[in-house]
């Protein structure tokens, strides 16, 4: 859509007063990764065929997939294309990714995001040289999903019931759903997509359970796409969000496959049966933990989206005067929208700096891993269970705040604002659900304050416990410094009063686990426990609403350095050139209830109602 910019925007942008590049570059990690993603942005958005005539949500449940899986397939050759081509993409999950451009692509979710994300990255993670050689082929046949949560269980998953029993006479696997509540339910790309796929069961040698772990099995004939016998497979059904995944059910029928199925490079089952132990017992979980510490920086990417579209809307919509002699303002001038904003803004970038640490963490564990060495997992577990968890829950509800921030208009499908919610909101459930995650950074946290409490020597990490418990914490300060002091402070605080309390429960004779379920709310939720005064708290905040007016003026700016395009941000209220109520006007003209001046219905249902006794 051709025509002028907004002049409020422009005014914005000539007001800013920073270098919009250079912190494009650092968002980027450095300027050679700019150039780089603006590539692969012109390479992959150029291509036609990968724009919609219709908007997506004029479509049925059926056509939405098919149109998806046909820009899916256009986006995996392309893929396949840029890394042996010119264009070289060599980290999809660094700030390099490409992943980002899928939002506008697909207005929804990649049917192949599971096959590429987890499929893949399992096999390279826990797959064995050799099976690696066979699987990690380019030209493979397999489009694989990752198939763990069941019907009956999805958090608790040493409760799963899909059994793997051995068959030493046949050298094979026996993949079994023994009853409904074992049926997999959810997997991304099942329903329709997967011809093969990777399953979490129950190993059975010789009558003993050794527990979860991974299985390739193929699903359909990678020619006729039929399922393969003894396979029950179909699609869940619409959802809130993610409706282009074909989300799927799955279930097994006494289906065999080779032993050397299992995904052996961590554990491994003998041609006789021997069952050889893995080096620590949570290795097979070791995807979930990648896919939490990706998703950290998913979500900040996800804010980042919504605070341009959020910011962009306010400086160009005008509403009610400040004084009542003047001209309406600019919504951004209300200091309360600068409040509901400016947080978005600034959450992405720490949960895109925290993402990135992590990330860097989980290589160097990773590798410390491959040299035997498993002392940093239970750390990373408990970071990533945490991060995954709050940066989740906080993306959902500031996407939520930029949309009412937005008014009636965020409402529309057309603002985008509600598909990234659906998508955002998601992310608080899968992979671990929030609850649950917080609950096992809870118990490690425990772990040390024990350790704390019965005055035994702690890991540096932890000294702050010992500082609580001596009361040699500072004073509050209102500096940086001082607040990172205050958060040491609140989690002490808040693990000692959960480490009482559950205490105390067992001092009533409970059970630890019954203790533990009953002090799970303090477990999870924090409280103020710092040094921190009434007088502190006024200071702090007179300090807030200065802050506000100095990032004011900037505004647009920190978020035109997100550099997010048009065709990804998908939005009539956020685009670059802040046409706002051309675009929605635009937008509506595509309804297809605007196709004819007279709907049938009236002739069918109004008409005769409303003129009955007028004929
Ligand atoms: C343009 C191009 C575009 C192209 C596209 C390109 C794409 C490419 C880009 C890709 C981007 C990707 C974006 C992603 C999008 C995602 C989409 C959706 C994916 C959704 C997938 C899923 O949704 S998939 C299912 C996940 N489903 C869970 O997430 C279950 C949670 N449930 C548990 O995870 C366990 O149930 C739970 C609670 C640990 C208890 O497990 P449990 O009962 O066995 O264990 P216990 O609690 O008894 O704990 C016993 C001890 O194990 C310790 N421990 C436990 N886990 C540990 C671990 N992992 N590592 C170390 N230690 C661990 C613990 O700390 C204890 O330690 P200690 O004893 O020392 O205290
Ligand atoms: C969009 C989407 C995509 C998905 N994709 C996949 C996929 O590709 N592959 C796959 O295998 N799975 C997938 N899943 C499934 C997902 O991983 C599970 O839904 C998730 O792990 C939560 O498990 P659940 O549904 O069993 O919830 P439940 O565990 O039944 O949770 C329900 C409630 O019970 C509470 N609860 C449960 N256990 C405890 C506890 N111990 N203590 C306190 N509270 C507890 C929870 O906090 C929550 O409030 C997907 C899910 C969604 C929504």
């Amino acid at each position: 859509m051709g025509g002028r910019v907004n002049e409020d925007l422009i005014k914005e942008r000539r007001k800013c007063t920073f270098d919009i590049k250079e912190l494009t570059h650092i968002i980027d990690c450095g300027e050679e990764n700019t150039i780089k993603r603006k590539q692969i942005d012109n390479y992959i958005l150029n291509i036609k065929e990968l724009w919609d005539d219709v908007p997506e949500e004029y479509l049925s449940h059926k056509e939405r997939y098919e149109n998806a899986i046909k820009k899916a397939f256009i986006v995996l050759k392309v893929l396949r294309q840029l890394h042996t081509g010119n264009i070289q993409i060599t980290d999809h999950r660094t700030p390099t990714n490409v992943y980002s451009i899928q939002d506008g692509i697909f207005r929804n979710v990649n049917p192949l995001l599971i096959h590429i994300g987890l499929f893949w990255s399992t096999i390279a993670a826990q797959a064995s040289t050799e099976q690696q050689a066979e699987w990690l082929q380019p030209d493979s046949s397999m489009i694989g999903t990752y198939v763990q949560t069941e019907l009956g269980h999805g958090s608790f998953i040493r409760g799963i019931e899909t059994t793997a029993t051995y068959d030493s006479t046949t050298d094979e696997f026996i993949l079994h759903t023994p009853r409904l509540s074992a049926y997999k339910w959810w997997p991304g790309g099942l329903g329709n997509t997967a011809n093969a796929c990777l399953v979490m069961a129950q190993l059975y040698i010789n009558g003993t359970c050794h527990g979860l772990h991974i299985f390739l099995a193929q699903i359909r004939d990678f020619d006729t796409h039929k399922p393969l016998p003894g396979i029950k497979v179909g699609e869940i059904g619409p959802k809130m969000g993610f409706n282009t995944a074909d989300n799927g059910f799955l279930g097994f029928d006494n289906h065999r496959i080779p032993r050397t199925n299992m995904l052996m490079k961590n554990v491994q089952v003998l041609r006789d049966g021997t069952y050889v132990k893995p080096k620590h017992d949570k290795l097979t979980y070791g995807s979930m933990l990648l896919t939490r510490v990706t998703l950290i920086s998913d979500l900040a990417y996800q804010l980042s989206k919504a605070a341009t579209i959020a910011v962009r809307y306010s400086a160009v919509r005008r509403q009610s005067p400040i004084k009542s002699n003047e001209p309406e303002r600019q919504i951004l001038d209300f200091v309360s929208q600068q409040h509901k904003l400016f947080i978005t803004i600034a959450s992405s970038h720490v949960y895109r700096v925290v993402g990135l640490w992590m990330w860097n963490s989980h290589k160097r564990v990773t590798a410390d891993i491959h040299e035997g060495n498993m002392g940093q997992l239970p750390e990373l577990h408990a970071l990533a269970c945490c991060l995954k968890a709050i940066s989740s829950r906080d993306a959902s509800a500031l996407v939520e705040q930029c949309r009412l921030a937005c008014g009636g208009h965020g409402y529309m499908m057309a603002s985008n604002l509600p598909q990234i919610y659906a998508y955002t909101t998601a992310a608080v459930t899968y992979e671990g659900e929030y609850t649950v995650l917080l609950l096992q950074t809870a118990r490690y946290l425990v772990k040390f304050w024990r350790l704390a409490a019965e005055h035994k020597p702690l890991p540096q990490n932890f000294a702050y416990f010992e500082d609580y418990i001596k009361k040699n914490f500072e004073q509050w300060r209102n500096s940086p410094e001082g607040i990172i002091e205050g958060f040491k402070a609140i989690v002490a605080g808040k693990t000692k009063a959960a480490y009482d309390t559950l205490q105390c429960n067992l001092r009533n004779g409970r059970e630890f686990e019954e203790a533990w379920n009953m002090a799970s709310v303090q477990l999870t939720n924090a409280s103020e426990y710092s040094t921190i005064s009434r007088n502190d708290i006024e200071a702090l905040q007179s300090r807030y609403e200065e802050l506000l007016a100095l990032i004011r003026p900037n505004a647009v700016g920190l978020v035109d350095a997100f550099d997010i395009r048009d065709e990804v941000l998908c939005s009539t209220l956020g685009a670059y050139d802040g046409r706002v109520y051309e675009r929605m006007m635009e937008e509506a003209s595509k309804s297809p209830l605007n196709e004819d001046v007279v709907n049938e219905s009236f002739h069918k249902y109004i008409r005769p109602v409303t003129m009955k006794n007028k004929l």
